[in-house]
């Protein structure tokens, strides 16, 4: 989307033809820098270390991943390396998993001397693959908010989001803001209630920053501060992202969501999950059970980056020393608290019937 006026995605291919260009998000909201990723170490790194995160974006970062790598080592062995040192980046999301399936379906069977083309091909095939997907949940998820404006004539939408699931999750427009997106651009009146989302802050860093620089009103908020507005019918709806959705409907996402489920049930507000069918996962039958919940270091909820009165960009540290911590990235929101799944093929109730119908081809996928 929109930065300054200027179009950007979230990652590409360089003009050299392999190396890999991507918007370094842990420096954003302060410093926009962009990384260049060169070695299949670097993608698996990045995503690591959260320069690229959100479900669609790391299978993105993934699929440059081993297209890096065939330059490297095009053998069987470097094909299995590839996929081993990218697969273990980061565990929750299940688009890593599904990106590299789908690289390795188109390489295994290939002279080792095509590989590197042929990864370069797949993976920018999966990439504007990511952005038609998200045209398709923008258009979907519109619907939704047009029925809402059409009861509240003149007034503006209020959307609460939390976390980021925006372009910069994906490779271009976002998935739970897709919808509202295109809703600004058809000239509705909406307004977006970010949640900071601690402990790293993705709305409060990524979410506030894109939708500023597209333009789309929007507030800030604590996390604690969603349950009452909807008490006091602030909230028009909910849309989120995921990182994966289990067979029966249960949604993983952004620690912090369940909560924010939980409210919006309590208050008869809807809440929609948008997301892209990879982010399906048929192989799981209970989200809650079974969905990997990444844990991650402690100094994400200890030490706090910022920007200094006089520009510095620094970290400070907010919890004592000696305190422990806990880092729990992700929770899972049970089926029955979720409204509807808004995706590429329309809105569709959060159980496997109604996933199995729109999505069969993610079976076959799962039973692997
Ligand atoms: C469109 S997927 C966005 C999803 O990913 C985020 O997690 P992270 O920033 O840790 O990669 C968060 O769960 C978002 O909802």
């Amino acid at each position: 989307m929109k930065v300054d006026g200027k179009h950007f995605r979230s990652i590409w291919r360089e003009r050299d033809g392999w190396s890999v260009g991507a918007i370094d998000q842990r420096r954003l909201p302060h410093e926009f820098v962009i990384a260049k990723l060169t070695s299949c170490e670097d993608a698996a790194v990045a995503i690591r270390d959260m320069l690229v995160r959100g479900a669609p974006l790391i299978g993105a970062t993934a699929a440059y991943g081993m297209a890096l790598a065939m330059r490297e080592d095009a053998s069987d062995s470097g094909l299995k390396r590839a996929y081993d040192t990218l697969v273990v980046a980061r565990p929750t999301a299940i688009n890593l998993k599904w990106a590299l399936d789908e690289m390795r379906a188109t390489l295994a069977p290939i002279d080792p001397l095509e590989r590197a083309e042929a990864a370069y091909a797949r993976a920018d095939e999966i990439v504007e693959q990511d952005v038609e997907i998200n045209r398709g949940i923008a258009g979907n998820g519109l619907k939704l908010i047009e029925t809402i404006a059409a009861k509240k004539p003149g007034e503006t939408i209020n959307v609460l989001t939390h976390c980021n699931a925006g372009w910069l999750a994906t490779v271009d427009w976002g998935t739970a803001t897709a919808p509202i997106y295109l809703a600004h651009e058809r000239g509705l009146k909406i307004h977006v209630w970010v949640d900071e989302t601690r402990p790293r802050n993705q709305g409060a860093s990524l979410t506030a920053w894109e939708l500023g620089h597209h333009g789309v009103p929007h507030t800030v908020i604590p996390d604690n501060t969603g349950g009452h507005l909807m008490q006091h019918g602030m909230v028009d709806l909910a849309i989120v992202g995921t990182d994966r959705v289990a067979a029966n409907g249960d949604v993983c996402n952004k620690i912090g969501t369940y909560l924010k489920a939980l409210a919006a049930h309590d208050n008869g507000v809807p809440f929609y999950v948008a997301l892209p069918s990879p982010t399906i996962d048929f192989a799981v039958n209970d989200g809650i059970r079974d969905i990997p919940i990444e844990q991650r270091s402690g100094i994400e909820v200890t030490d706090m980056t910022g920007r200094t009165a006089d520009g510095r960009v620094e970290t400070v540290r907010i919890v004592p020393e000696g305190s422990p911590v806990a880092n729990y990235a992700f929770d899972v929101t049970p089926a029955r608290l979720v409204t509807g799944l808004i995706t590429e093929r329309g809105v569709l109730k959060p159980d496997r019937a109604s996933l199995a119908a729109a999505f069969p081809e993610r079976i076959a996928a799962g039973a692997e």
